[in-house]
């Protein structure tokens, strides 16, 4: 494919050359390039010459495909007749999803052998789970594996786009998908009209989700259509949209973990070029907590970092650019941050880093004051190993290092910015689990959910305030007992901008004494 304009431009001068060296070749009455046969054949190697050499130098293909951005809409996998090319083969990981899925797909493709036995399909099927995780692409992936046809839709959509014409866009929705069984029909954000019903509302949001309930019931009499929603929120759905007949089957969908995340590296880089440097199981290790699309977008990322430093190979500094850049967003090129300003940013995450170093808290991979996304700088932390369980300690530290940034503003300028907003959300919400959720505050083995929320609010506020407190004077009593640290990780931020873990290691090494003060 000839995807390089350059190649494209080439191309074109080469046959027009070539048109008119044959037109004034043959032609007695044209004039066009008056010289003698010799140079014209010269010309013609010449042009055709730097064409195969526009061929050869115009870069590897499969960088130059990369670098096309992986979005929903332009890439939606959907070939003619709205069939997926997309099978279980491109859905890394989530195998018991795939196994649990496989009874569909038999159903689909012998629908007979149920019909006989008196089975009923299951008609509703509910993807749940964080944003990223797969749940389009493995809808899409039942219906290329049974070749469906596949209808998407979003809950968004009806509320924005089909305002008054909800109900008959899901009339219209259920018609197509019954004319052309087998059909998966997918309805992404599901709670956008799914949600819980007022009592004797009458509103469009609700004459849609009813519409979908009457089309769920009465479908699957004599043709194959399968309804898979998706939503990232369950509890907050109709208890009339999950009843049995409905969407009576709920599929968890979660971040994979270390294998699932190695595998979908591999099937992300499966058309790229990759340079010997890279290990995934390494870069599989860092991305713990990632999601597949954001995955999917670091191998999209570090292919486009690497045609744009005209790499024939994409190598582990472009995967670590690109993981930078999936978790702290665009470096802002020409930030015009003050200098003043330079000295708090380059403070605060000192305070962070050393803290968290201290605490042992996640592993730290590098400090930056290179403004990102909204950032003016950043901490990069990978977790030391697949975690699933934290205990209180560790809980604690994790708004301990939160806070840290704030306290070392503190203890170097003897005032606060509104620097650590950010981190303040992050350890409020930290603090606010530890009461209502994970029972670990002094109101006891707990959890409080939002029905009772109201019965304990004046406790629940003086628990957080007092964990964020006693959390902060910590951070406070680190930072000030190891001041040094502090100045010195801050002063070799504003002269290099960013500070990798060695650097890191070795201004801890040289100062001998490494206070402690928690316990
Ligand atoms: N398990 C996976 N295997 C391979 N690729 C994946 C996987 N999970 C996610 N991806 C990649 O991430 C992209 C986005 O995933 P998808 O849209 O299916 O997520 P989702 O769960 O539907 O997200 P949302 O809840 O935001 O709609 C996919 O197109 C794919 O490139
Ligand atoms: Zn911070």
């Amino acid at each position: 494919m000839l995807k390089n304009k350059l190649l494209k431009v080439s191309l074109v001068i080469f046959i027009i050359v070539s048109i008119l060296l044959l037109y004034d070749t043959y032609s007695p009455t044209s004039n066009i390039f008056n010289v003698s046969i010799g140079d014209k054949i010269f010309i013609w190697i010449i042009t055709s010459g730097l064409f195969i050499y526009y061929i050869k130098t115009s870069g590897n293909p499969q960088l130059v495909t990369a670098s096309i951005a992986t979005d929903k809409k332009s890439d939606d996998g959907l070939g003619k007749n709205n069939k997926p090319n997309v099978s279980f083969n491109d859905v890394a990981g989530l195998d018991e999803v795939k196994e649990e899925m496989q009874e569909i797909i038999d159903f689909i493709n012998d629908s007979e052998k149920f019909h006989r036995m008196g089975a009923k399909i299951p008609s509703g099927i509910l993807f749940h789970g964080p944003p990223g995780t797969g749940k389009t692409l493995l809808a899409k992936a039942v219906a290329g594996e049974t070749n469906s046809n596949f209808l998407y839709s979003s809950g968004s959509e009806f509320v924005e786009k089909y305002v008054g014409v909800g109900a008959k866009r899901i009339r219209t929705l259920f018609e197509k998908a019954k004319k052309d069984s087998p059909t998966i029909i997918f309805v992404d954000e599901i709670d956008a009209i799914g949600c819980k019903r007022n009592i004797d509302s009458n509103n469009e949001k609700d004459q849609t989700l009813n519409q979908l309930l009457v089309e769920m019931d009465g479908f699957n009499k004599d043709s194959t259509v399968v309804v898979i929603g998706a939503t990232n929120r369950l509890d907050l759905l109709d208890e009339a949209l999950l009843r049995p007949g409905r969407f009576d089957r709920h599929i968890y969908i979660g971040n994979p973990n270390l294998k699932a995340r190695e595998d979908i590296f591999k099937v992300h880089i499966k058309n790229k070029p990759i340079d010997t440097s890279v290990n995934i199981g390494e870069l599989s290790k860092k991305t713990h907590g990632f999601s597949g699309a954001q995955l999917a977008n670091i191998a999209n990322e570090a292919a486009i970092i690497a045609v744009r430093n005209n790499k024939k190979k994409i190598d582990i500094d472009d995967f670590n650019n690109a993981i930078e850049r999936v978790v702290a967003g665009l470096e802002v090129k020409h930030p015009t941050v003050l200098t003043k300003e330079k000295e708090i940013v380059a403070h605060h995450e000192a305070g962070h880093a050393i803290v968290g170093k201290f605490l042992k808290s996640d592993m730290i991979q590098k400090i930056s004051i290179i403004p990102r996304g909204q950032a003016l700088g950043y901490v990069l932390k990978f977790p030391d190993d697949e975690r699933y369980l934290l205990t209180e300690k560790e809980l604690y530290n994790k708004i301990i290092v939160l806070l840290a940034g704030r306290a070392a503003e503190k203890a170097i300028f003897n005032e606060v910015t509104t620097g650590a907003q950010n981190d303040l959300k992050k350890a409020t919400d930290l603090a606010t689990n530890i009461v209502c959720s994970y029972g670990m505050s002094s109101l006891g083995n707990i959890s409080i959910n939002e029905n009772y929320i109201r019965y304990y609010i004046d406790s629940i506020n003086e628990e957080v305030s007092s964990i964020m407190e006693s959390c902060y004077s910590k951070a406070i009593n680190i930072v000030e007992d190891n001041i040094d640290i502090l100045k010195d990780v801050a002063n070799y931020l504003l002269e290099n901008e960013t500070m990798g873990i060695d650097e890191l290691d070795d201004i801890f090494k040289k100062i001998p004494q490494v206070t402690q003060t928690v316990n």
